[in-house]
């Protein structure tokens, strides 16, 4: 919340801009596809985008929440679901043979781990960095979990490996693990249960939405127009 406020402040002094949080784990497949709408929207809307990456797992833990494919009938839609969803959004989404036992199972702890030692490093990257792991493992179903795919994914986002190896150094030390732990202790408090999970300031409220199909609303939240999952100029 403090971060939300600072964010505010220094940035609504400067314009009139609407902050907007985008929490998120590169597990979630369903936040790939809304990362990468609002993305498209950030130079048309007249928003403060920032990415907030968080644990997943620690979200699900601490909401007795879990996994939705946990579930046999709702993984069958889903599976369904994601593709429909990823050729509307144009997203080149593709899914993972062992969602199960190589995602689920292993998890994305040292993943995003890394993820916030960029975004308190080497900010620049955040965005490309986490676009490149959800490539990785939603686009060609390669490992995330290893150092090297980690590395890997990091160089191709434009990070040295230099950079990327002091990365991934910092990102075992305490600061980085409590700044994912605040972060997703951040996103519990705004009543998370799951990802994505945007949370719009509008008039010093927020307002928590969750899932990717919830872009429309979070425009009409704003007072911005919703022009499809591809806004394309002509339509502007
Ligand atoms: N309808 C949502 C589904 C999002 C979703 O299922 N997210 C998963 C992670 S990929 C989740 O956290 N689910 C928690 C829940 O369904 O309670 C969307 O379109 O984004």
């Amino acid at each position: 919340m403090a971060a939300a406020r600072q964010a505010l402040s220094s940035s609504s002094s400067s314009s009139n801009k609407k902050l907007v949080e985008c929490f998120y784990d590169v597990l979630s497949p369903y936040t790939w596809l809304g990362f990468e709408v609002l993305c498209r929207y950030r130079p048309i809307w007249n928003m403060e985008l920032r990415f907030r990456p968080v644990s997943i797992a620690g979200i699900m833990h601490s909401t007795g929440n879990r996994a939705p494919a946990l579930v046999p009938k709702k993984g069958e839609y889903i599976s369904k679901d994601l593709l429909r969803m990823a050729k509307y959004y144009q997203v080149p989404l593709h899914l993972v043979k062992d969602f199960l036992g190589s995602v689920l199972e292993k998890g994305t702890l040292e993943a995003m781990r890394f993820v916030t030692a960029v975004d308190m490093a080497e900010p620049q990257f955040l965005e490309p960095v986490s676009r490149e792991l959800w490539m990785r493992l939603w686009s060609r179903d390669e490992d995330i979990t290893q150092p090297e795919s980690i590395l890997a994914a990091a160089e191709r986002a434009g990070l040295s490996s230099d950079q990327a190896r002091k990365l991934l150094e910092m990102s075992s030390s305490p600061e980085v693990k409590n700044r994912l732990k605040a972060t997703t202790d951040e996103a519990l408090k705004y009543g998370a249960f799951g990802l994505p999970s945007f949370v719009a300031h509008i008039n010093e409220e927020p307002h928590l939405l969750f899932g990717s199909d919830r872009l429309e609303l979070l425009g009409h939240l704003l007072g911005e127009k919703w022009l499809g999952p591809v806004p394309t100029p002509s339509k502007l």
